[in-house]
């Protein structure tokens, strides 16, 4: 039987609200609601989208829970601290998902140190790959879940990458360095970075240096789940002139008493790890990721190596941060939540050039 779902869309005028709705608009069980936002409430939404063609003429609404709780599912595309109080007054059976970071850390401490104020709760974590050391499966969270917290697009890629060395017991987790190239729409709408064409484009730069990025204690979090004990991540994101895309390296010491490893076996862990999954796949020997090969597409592209004279795993992951790294997942994660199959209407295949 088949069964459409009404979504509404709160944060519809962003970046990530408004990737959700390009996805939604090709999701054969999806209808698309209402479309809320604050400062941008009562334009079009063509005029925050002019691709979104089929949306173009509808109006953005002010943001009120009322409207909202008249759907089966509402997703909160908001700025970190918005969703948890707008979250409180929806109804219990609808499904939310927060792309925001309000519910994603099981520690209201790290919270507090990270974001400061108190600790709006936590979700299910929309992750359904995470490798939970454990034996239970974040799909069967998933499934059951009302409430969903869509990943940091920088933390589904180290995640990714580096999770299934942890999990074999391979890597040391309190020895890691992850370096990412990160796309600009990372950043929001808002123009929280220094946005000009003309100094963005001919720049590589760093930010949040020196351990303060939010999402360092949600990926010690991730490799937790997977078996790690003490986690220590040093942690250096670079904006580099693109729209879309993370590269994320991280590399790792061997696990204690491991005194080497062979490259067959060293993959032989990472492919075993995603050999059932559709949305990660582990290149072949010898390739490496691009932002380019995943542009588009839900995508994760994973590769290993073992760099023998510094005594380090390499693990490198490309990902779309709007698609895998925000609205593909959330869908992918919401499918599940909705007892549909979890690829429906998420694309592998991305767009080139
Ligand atoms: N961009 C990305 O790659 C990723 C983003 N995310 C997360 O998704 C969320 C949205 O990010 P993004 O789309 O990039 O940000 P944008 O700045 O592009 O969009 C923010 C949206 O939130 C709306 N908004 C702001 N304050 C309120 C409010 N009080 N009530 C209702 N709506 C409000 C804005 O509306 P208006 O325009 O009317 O002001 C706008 O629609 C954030 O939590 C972000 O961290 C997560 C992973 C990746
Ligand atoms: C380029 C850029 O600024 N990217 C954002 C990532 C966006 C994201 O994942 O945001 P939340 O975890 O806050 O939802 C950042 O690094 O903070």
């Amino acid at each position: 039987m088949r069964m459409t779902f009404s979504v509404a869309v709160t944060g519809a005028s962003g970046y990530a609200g408004g990737e959700f709705l390009r996805l939604a608009l090709q999701h054969p069980e999806l209808e698309i609601g209402a479309l809320t936002a604050n400062a941008s409430a009562g334009t079009t939404l063509g005029e925050h989208h002019p691709h979104l063609r089929a949306l173009a003429p509808r109006v953005i609404e002010p943001t009120d829970a009322a409207r909202l709780a008249e759907h089966d599912v509402i997703v909160l595309a908001l700025p970190h601290g918005t969703s948890g109080p707008i979250a409180g007054q929806l109804p219990d059976n609808a499904i939310v998902v927060d792309l925001g970071a309000d519910h994603r850390l099981e520690s209201a401490a790290d919270w507090t140190t990270y974001y400061g104020g108190d600790h709006p709760g936590t979700w299910a974590y929309g992750l359904p790959e995470l490798i939970r050391a454990a034996g239970d499966r974040q799909r069967e969270r998933l499934a059951e879940a009302r409430r969903i917290a869509v990943p940091g697009c920088n933390v589904t890629a180290v995640t990714l990458g580096i999770q299934p060395g942890v999990a074999a017991g391979i890597i040391d987790p309190s020895d890691l360095v992850a370096v990412l190239s990160v796309g600009y729409s990372g950043a929001g709408k808002s123009l929280r970075q220094n946005l000009l064409a003309s100094e963005a484009l001919s720049s590589a730069a760093p930010y949040a240096v020196g351990g303060t990025h939010r999402h360092i204690p949600e990926i010690g979090q991730n490799l937790r789940a997977a078996g790690a004990g003490d986690v220590r991540l040093s942690f250096t994101p670079v904006l580099v002139p693109m729209s879309r895309g993370i590269l994320a390296t991280t590399t790792a010491r061997l696990a204690p008493g491991l005194k080497g490893v062979d490259a067959a076996e060293l993959r032989a862990a990472w492919v075993d790890a995603y050999c059932e999954e559709r949305f990660v796949e582990v290149l072949p020997e010898g390739q490496w990721p691009t932002t380019a090969m995943v542009q588009g597409s839900n995508t994760a592209l994973v590769q290993v190596a073992y760099d023998a004279t510094a005594g380090r795993i390499v693990a490198v992951s490309a990902i779309d941060n709007l698609v895998k790294g925000t609205a593909g997942g959330a869908i992918q994660s919401l499918n599940l939540a909705l007892g549909l199959p979890e690829h429906l209407g998420l694309p592998v295949n991305g767009v080139a050039p």
